[in-house]
Order: structure tokens, then C-alpha cells, then sequence
């Protein structure tokens, strides 16, 4: 067994993080919708807060990537480099005299600099030279965008087995980011070894859907980012490589609160989840095995709606898929989901990093032997994801044999 990663309790080894930088600071009341924030945080304390997650991660043994250092060596590769600007220039707004000027103004910046530029972004007013475009567009428009969700790592990029996905991401706002996740992996010598088995143009899947529930078997939520269309697509892609023997597509409400399946429901032990109480019981799933007639089309073989907990433990071969029971109301318990009490990241077996915030979920795992390592995130969690949203998993040991 090669390294990467095939469950989502196996002791955490490596973890890919973005630090929160200068892209916040770009959020105003005006585009903060649009970029996906319910509000504007407090850039200096969510800095602070995020570093005391990444603290947490290192005093367990759990090596700590950033994904702006990874960016910045990819981007010393020259043709790292060429595609990294041919990509952002495709953009239909800018007009073929700015991307010209562009051009060369990308092509002179240090790798550095156009890490910031590609993840900050690139305002009207700062960019000196007047185009037709630049003098019709206001002085505070993006000519690049900023990527201020760059800070959930977990949906750019999922490790499925010994290699990444590289996902695409459903919401204009966050389409780029998955080229600077490909560029990573298809350039940057740490992942000399691994090739993507996805495509950031592909159907759209986002990484906060994708749970591997066990060895061999994944869990794909559906709903408002990832399509049925891309479920199918990547639960073909690891039938068939073999990476998984079973996909359970999991059908979620199509709504802001429960955008991916891991707002609702994570592992914290190798036959646990915490799931948000409102939507347990009528949580579903559709299993996916590969199918008899791969020559004609009917290559998958698909099973009826039935309960997730009931399929779920049926793929992985055990008796029951246990949730543990957080006994909340229903108002508190939507509460606690909203701040993302349910989106927990586990580092073993039996302990997850969690919000500090959400007193009642905590206090119910750990009466049920979870060990829980709290985290600040009053500001982070204003982009609306926890430890699991904001952590993209490189390689977890393989689970002891139980
Ligand atoms: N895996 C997750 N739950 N990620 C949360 C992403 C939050 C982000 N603001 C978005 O709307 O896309």
C-alpha cells in the first residue's frame, strides 16, 4: 500500500493548508455574497486563529504544507509559469489589448509576487497601464479576481488513494482556484510521482463531498455544488482505476447551510460520524458498483435510494455505521451545524480538531470518548467552513487492523 490517503480517520501525516491572506482583505459589503462570505472578518484575527489551527495539526506530528509556498516554487517552473498566466488570461472580461499588457506585466513578476497577485487578485487601480477595458471598467473592479475561498483547501483538491483529484468547483467565484491546485500538482517536484485523476473541466465535484468512509469505499454528496453528473463521473474514474470497490451518491439539500456533504456529517472514529440530528434520519444514499457491460454504456451498476447509515455500513462491511448521539434540540442543533459544528477533522481515530464555538456538539462527542481539540474561528468561520473544509489531507497512515 503506497502512501496517500484512503480513509478520513488514519493518523493524519500530511496536510495541505492555505493561511488567509491579502484576498481577504479584498471582501467588502458589496461582493461578499458573491464571494461566498456571510460577512467580513477580521483579516489579523483569522490569520491568528488559522495559525493556531495549523499549531494544533504540528503538535500531533501532522506536517503542515501551505499551499502559497507550494504555488510559489511551482511558479519558478518557467512552464509552470507560462500556463499559470495563459490560464488566468482566458478570462472573456479582459479583452485582447489588457491581455496583452498583462501579459507582460504577469511575465516580469517574481513567483512571489504573482502568487499574490493569482490568489489576491488584481484591482483596476492598481494595475497603471489604461487600456480600453480598464477605462471603461470602475477604479475598484478585479481585473483579477481575488480567491478568497482558497482558505478551503479541502474542496480545490481531494487525495483519492495514492493520487489527488483535482476538483471543479461549481461557483464562479472559486472556478480558479482549481487551476492553481493543478498547476501544484502537475508541476511542483514534492508531487514529481502523482498525476491528477480529475480535471478542473471536468463535471463539477467539490472536495467537501467526497468522504472516504473506508478503504475502497467513498461517499459522494450531491447537492448544491456537486452535480449528479459529476458524481457519476468520478465514481467512474475510481471504479475503474480500482481505488474504490463501492460510491455511495448522497443526495443533500441544495441549500447554502448544507453546500457539501461534510457540513452535515464527518468521521470521528473509524465507524462513527457526528451528523447533524435534523437530517439524520432522512440522510440517503444510492450505491454505485461497477456495472457487468462496461462495452455498452451500463458500465455502472446502480442500487435504489435507500438509508446512507444502512448502505454505508454495508459497504464497509461492518454492523453498523454509528452517529453519535448529540441529543440536541432542533434550534441549537441548527445552530451549532450553521457554525460548523458537524464539520470536524479527525487526526486519528477518536480525536478530531473542532470549533471551539459549538459547546454542545463538543461536550457530546467527547461524552461519547471523542477526544475533541478545540480551535478558534470566530473570524475563519465567517466563509462558512470548519477544520475539515479548511484542511486538504496529502497522506494518512493506513488504519491498524482492528
Ligand atoms: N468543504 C466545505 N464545507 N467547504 C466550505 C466552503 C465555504 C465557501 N465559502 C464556499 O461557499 O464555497
Amino acid at each position: 500500500m503506497g502512501k496517500g490517503v484512503r480513509t478520513e480517520t488514519g493518523k493524519l501525516r500530511t496536510v495541505m493548508l492555505h493561511r488567509p491572506g491579502d484576498e481577504l482583505r479584498r471582501l467588502t459589503p458589496r461582493n461578499n455574497d458573491t464571494l461566498l462570505f456571510d460577512g467580513l472578518p477580521w483579516v489579523d484575527r483569522a490569520q491568528e486563529e488559522h495559525d493556531g489551527f495549523a499549531q494544533v495539526l504540528r503538535d500531533r506530528g501532522v506536517e503542515v504544507l501551505y499551499l502559497t509556498q507550494l504555488l510559489g516554487e511551482t511558479l519558478n517552473d518557467g512552464l509552470a509559469r507560462s500556463r499559470a498566466i495563459d490560464l488566468t488570461l482566458t478570462d472573456k472580461r479582459l479583452g485582447d489589448q489588457l491581455r496583452a499588457v498583462l501579459r507582460d506585466h504577469l511575465g516580469e513578476l517574481h513567483p512571489d509576487e504573482l502568487t499574490t497577485v493569482l490568489t489576491a487578485g488584481l484591482r483596476n487601480d492598481e494595475f497603471p497601464t489604461r487600456t480600453l477595458v480598464t477605462s471603461l471598467l470602475a477604479e475598484d473592479d478585479f481585473i483579477i479576481d481575488p480567491l478568497p475561498n482558497l482558505l478551503f483547501t479541502r474542496d480545490s483538491s481531494v487525495w483519492i488513494g495514492d493520487d489527488p483529484a483535482v476538483t471543479s468547483l461549481a461557483m464562479p467565484a472559486r472556478s480558479r482556484e482549481t487551476q492553481l491546485t493543478e498547476l501544484i500538482y502537475d508541476h511542483h517536484p514534492r508531487f514529481a510521482d502523482n498525476t491528477p485523476i480529475y480535471g478542473w473541466d471536468r463535471e463539477h465535484v467539490e472536495g467537501g463531498d467526497v468522504l472516504a468512509l473506508a478503504d475502497g469505499v467513498l461517499a459522494i454528496g450531491v447537492g448544491e455544488r456537486t452535480t449528479p453528473a459529476g458524481a457519476e463521473r468520478l465514481a467512474r474514474t475510481v471504479l475503474e482505476a480500482g481505488l474504490a470497490h463501492t460510491v455511495l451518491a448522497v443526495p443533500i439539500d441544495q441549500q447554502r447551510a448544507t453546500m457539501h456533504l461534510d457540513t452535515v456529517c464527518t468521521m470521528v472514529d473509524v465507524d462513527a460520524v457526528v451528523m447533524y440530528p435534523n437530517i439524520a434520519h432522512r440522510l440517503s444514499a444510492v450505491k454505485v458498483t461497477a456495472g457487468p457491460h462496461s462495452d455498452h454504456g451500463d458500465d455502472l451498476s446502480v442500487g435504489e435510494l435507500r438509508p446512507f447509515l444502512e448502505v454505508a455500513a454495508e459497504a464497509m462491511g461492518i454492523d453498523q455505521l454509528r452517529v453519535i448521539d448529540t441529543g440536541l434540540d432542533p434550534v441549537t442543533a441548527e445552530r451549532e451545524q450553521w457554525d460548523d459544528g458537524n464539520n470536524t477533522l479527525a487526526v486519528e481515530p477518536r480525536v478530531a480538531i473542532a470549533y471551539e464555538r459549538n459547546t454542545e456538539t463538543n461536550a457530546r462527542l467527547e461524552a461519547a470518548g471523542i477526544e475533541v481539540i478545540p480551535i478558534a474561528g470566530s473570524e475563519l468561520g465567517s466563509g462558512r467552513g470548519g477544520p475539515r473544509c479548511m484542511s486538504c489531507p496529502v497522506e494518512r497512515e493506513p488504519l491498524p487492523p482492528s
